[in-house]
């Protein structure tokens, strides 16, 4: 029977990769709409967005998703997740823009004809309807991204799951997008090395070595973090130089 709250809980949550735990008995719930999962590489950003997803299951503990398990209810999972992978070519599967954004539609369910007529509607909203048969390899990076937002939005789920959303992206096309972002009405959960892409979260967790570090509002834990990654730095550049 699904839990009537919604949000994300994890219950210690423990994910083991190759012999080495990445997260280590992670304990949370999750209602707030706005989220931010902030850490430096190889902390376990990733890795705690796909135990979210589902595209993981923890080797112990439990993940809810809204009331769901991720992980062995998939077609519940699709439903209520999506996720906007920080390389849109990791996520694009197909040659054409209306075949893209139709393929998540199909896999749940919709008709063909249906689904491609959502697509054009959802086209023409944006201003975009002659995008419907580009070829995909002909949009540009930034493109690619709002292409894969799109495909997301189409799906209609209540969490989105944001990998580094405006890295790599020019100034005008992250300022685009972070507005797109700041309007959606679903849940976001963005994971980034960068403290000044969740600046605005209602929470922010700093995730080190598998571990949450620190859980509040960002005016609390992202001058932490700031002074912390700035020590860090320090410390690496004086080993670099006693070599
Ligand atoms: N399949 C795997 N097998 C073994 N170790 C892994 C595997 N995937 C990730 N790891 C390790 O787990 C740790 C966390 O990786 P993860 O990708 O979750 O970090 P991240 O915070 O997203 O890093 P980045 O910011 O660099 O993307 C890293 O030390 C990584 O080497």
């Amino acid at each position: 029977m699904p839990d009537p709250t919604p949000g994300i809980t994890l219950s210690a949550a423990t994910v083991i990769l190759s012999d080495r735990v990445v997260l280590d008995s992670i304990s949370l719930t999750l209602t707030e709409q706005r989220i931010g999962i902030l850490g430096r590489n190889g902390s376990g950003k990733t890795t705690l967005l796909r135990l979210i997803a589902g595209l993981i299951a923890p080797q112990q503990g439990s993940v809810r998703l809204d009331g769901i398990d991720p992980y062995s209810d998939r077609k519940a999972a699709l439903a209520a997740i999506g996720i906007l992978f920080q390389n849109p070519d990791h996520q694009i599967l197909f040659p054409t823009v209306e075949e893209e954004l139709a393929f998540g539609l199909i896999q749940s369910g919709v008709s063909q004809a249906e689904a491609l007529a959502r697509v054009h509607q959802a086209l023409a909203r944006e201003g975009r309807a002659h995008w419907a048969k580009e070829p995909v390899s002909n949009l540009s990076q930034g493109q690619r991204h709002y292409l894969c937002l799109q495909a997301v939005l189409l799906m209609q789920p209540r969490t989105i799951l944001l990998d580094e959303p405006l890295a790599g992206l020019d100034l005008p096309t992250q300022a685009r997008l972070a507005r797109r972002f700041a309007d959606l009405p679903q849940r976001l959960v963005t994971i980034t090395h960068d403290p000044a892409a969740v600046a605005a979260a209602d929470r922010v967790l700093w995730l080190e070595g598998g571990r949450i570090a620190a859980d509040g509002l960002p005016a609390d834990v992202l001058p932490a973090f700031t002074a912390e990654m700035a020590r860090i730095g320090e410390r690496d550049a004086d080993a670099d130089l006693t070599r």
